[in-house]
């Protein structure tokens, strides 16, 4: 489509993240005592034509009368202003490199600084339209050379049309002079370039919107960096994910939005369409309603530990990859465990709780100290173990039971049933996974076999112990006190209500599920799930995918990447090979992993080929997922 069309860039907040004539009053005025007056008036000035509210030629008039500008200020500039590409621009310079002889930059600035970014580009001096500086002897600027068409208004269109270049005509910038050049007919088409600054009434006169030039390129139909832009790609990161994250993904080119708090299953299903990569903790279910409705979505990354509130097996059936942090937050759940186990032994809680009534209980009844007793850990995962090592740390004994086997840190003894550690431990710690099995693995009959005045910690899910039996269980005094932290039903945010049957009973510690809440574990989370996100979207890696085949997988270098994620069944490697084959597809690398249910193939390819051929490996029986990505 755009074989023959000429480009045409503004310059100032378009190819660069700044606007030339700001950073230069920020040079002329350094140190000077009226400095923030005037450049606040020199920004105002900036603003009012960029909106189109003043006339370009009147406001670059004004606003150089304000500066004391000298050549040394252009200069010192001109010296580094290479360096502040745009990112976008960093990213797509094979493309100005390549198509150097269809674009031009115009720009109502000053030659001198857009000369050496030009350069960068590899566009010739000639195919850069801009003002002409003029300067005393003295070397202070004096204002703009008045015959050049760009120190008036409308100048941009006039200074256009002078080149008579091949239609059609592509005008890509952010500020109202831009929009004029579609409008006075000297552009066919109008792109308002958001990535470094949005303007309404900019965007509004446009043909369309582009946040970055992949988007630019990818509306044009030509290729970028990027096989699809990354701004054009949105995260939504529900409940408050660490703004760590949010940063990462952004500075990678993606958009993001977030929301605080976790959405019903209606709620997500109406804001679900058009999302490539959903972001959650552990209170939202993305169930298989959710992926139905997801038309576009990737990944799942969950930003906990924690993926039972995540149907699995519906993701992977739809080629859907499923990230979580499984280690972030392990350390912040295990010293919780260990400061609630010491509080619960020596009624912290209660006695803080009646001398802020002003009641002064000072007694050693009932107060243990934690050395020498048994602690029971049920589920010795990367928790559960963690948990161990600082148990023994600090004189506990330490007994476990597990599904499957584990290695016993230092004097740990592994127990071969639930039921041997309940009669054992005076303190048992729940940290079992989420699974559907686990659904009151400690009910009336489990709590009934503790030690008289045994302790009972719930860390990990809500469904894994029956409140209502453990409520039963405190008030009779069969045990001795309880600390939980999740609960069969959260509330979704903070201003929600909370009710539990355990509420008021003596003893018993309650927290809104925060084992993993800490802000080095959120922050580690927020960096990890993000890299893990980044991996996937960016070269297919699914490395830490919790469930698809994992694949560890190097950048795409000089190659196109071919992802595709099938049913496991018979044939579906020898039919892509065949459909390659046939569409001529060379080879350069292949991978494939499969696991019961699901078989990730990547092949790297040459990148001459008919794109039609992709369309083919779309058709191959089995398919769930293909993407391309280069
Ligand atoms: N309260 C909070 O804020 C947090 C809670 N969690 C919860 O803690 C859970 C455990 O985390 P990790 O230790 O990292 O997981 P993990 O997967 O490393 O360990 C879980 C262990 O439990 C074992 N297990 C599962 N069911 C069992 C059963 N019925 N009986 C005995 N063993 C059983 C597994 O074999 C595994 O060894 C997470 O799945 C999550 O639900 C995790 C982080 C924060
Ligand atoms: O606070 C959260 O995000 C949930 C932590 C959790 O339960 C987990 O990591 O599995």
């Amino acid at each position: 489509m755009a074989d023959a069309a000429s480009f045409v860039f503004d310059f100032d907040s378009t190819l660069v993240r700044i606007e030339s004539l700001e950073a230069l009053a920020d040079l002329a005025l350094d140190g000077a005592d009226d400095g923030a007056a005037i450049r606040e008036e020199v920004g105002r000035l900036t603003d009012a034509a960029m909106a189109g509210e003043i006339g370009f030629g009147e406001a670059l008039g004004r606003r150089l009368a304000l500066l004391p500008l000298h050549r040394r200020h252009v200069e010192a500039l001109a010296a580094r202003v290479a360096d502040d590409l745009a990112l976008s621009v960093q990213r797509n310079l094979a493309f100005f490199r390549e198509h150097a002889d269809r674009i031009v930059i115009v720009s109502g600035g000053f030659r001198e600084i857009i000369a050496p970014v030009a350069a960068r580009l590899g566009v010739a001096a000639d195919r850069v339209l801009a003002n002409d500086l003029v300067y005393d002897a003295a070397g202070r600027v004096t204002g703009v050379d008045p015959a050049n068409p760009l120190a008036e208004a409308g100048g941009k269109a006039r200074a256009i049309e002078s080149l008579d270049l091949p239609r059609p005509l592509i005008m890509v910038g952010d500020g109202w002079t831009d929009a004029e050049v579609r409008q006075a007919g000297a552009a066919d088409r109008f792109y308002a370039f958001t990535e470094i600054v949005r303007r309404p009434p900019v965007i509004e006169a446009a043909d369309a919107e582009v946040a970055s030039i992949d988007e630019l390129l990818h509306a044009e139909g030509l290729a970028g960096r990027w096989s699809y832009p990354r701004s054009r790609m949105r995260i939504l990161l529900l409940e408050n994910v660490h703004p760590a994250a949010v940063a990462r993904l952004e500075a990678e080119g993606y958009s993001v939005e977030t929301a605080s708090g976790a959405l019903g299953e209606d709620e997500l299903i109406a804001r679900i369409g058009g999302v490539h990569v959903l972001g959650v903790r552990s209170k939202t279910l993305v169930t298989d309603r959710v992926l139905a409705a997801a038309d576009r979505l990737l990944a799942v990354g969950a930003f906990c530990i924690g993926t039972n509130q995540i149907d699995l097996e519906a993701a992977a059936d739809r080629g859907v990859a499923v990230f979580n942090a499984p280690y972030s937050n392990t350390r912040s759940v295990v010293e919780l465990a260990v400061g609630l186990t010491i509080a619960l032994l020596r009624d912290v809680t209660d006695k803080s709780a009646a001398m802020h009534r002003g009641v002064w209980n000072k007694s050693a009844s009932g107060a243990r100290e934690l050395r020498g007793k048994t602690l029971g850990i049920v589920g010795y995962g990367a928790i559960g173990s963690q948990l161990s090592v600082l148990a023994e740390a600090l004189g506990l004994r330490v007994v476990f039971h597990d599904l499957t086997e584990r290695l016993a840190l230092g004097n740990a003894r592994r127990l071969p049933s639930l039921d041997d550690l309940l009669a054992e431990a005076d303190v048992v710690s729940l940290h079992v996974d989420g699974r559907r099995e686990n659904t009151a693995l400690l009910g009336p009959a489990e709590l009934a076999r503790m030690k008289p005045g045994a302790l009972l910690l719930n860390l990990s899910r809500g469904h894994v112990l029956d409140v209502e039996a453990l409520a039963a269980a405190l008030r009779s005094g069969r045990l001795g006190g309880a600390a939980v932290d999740v609960f069969p039903e959260e509330p979704a945010t903070n201003a929600d209500p909370f009710d539990s049957p355990l509420r008021g009973l003596p003893n018993v510690i309650l927290t809104p599920h925060i084992g993993g809440s800490t802000e080095e574990a959120q922050e580690a989370i927020g960096a990890f799930a993000a890299e893990r996100l980044l991996a996937y979207l960016n070269r297919g890696d699914t490395s830490f995918c919790v469930n698809l085949p994992n694949v560890q997988l190097a950048e795409v270098a000089g190659a196109h990447r071919l992802l595709h994620i099938h049913r496991n069944q018979p044939g579906v490697l020898a039919d892509l090979n065949r459909t390659m084959a046939e569409a001529g597809l060379n080879i350069l690398g292949q991978h494939l992993k499969t696991d019961e249910r699901t078989g990730y193939v990547i092949v790297d390819v040459d990148r001459d080929y008919d794109p039609a051929a992709l369309q083919a490996l779309r058709g191959v029986a089995g398919t769930l997922r293909f993407r391309t990505l280069y």
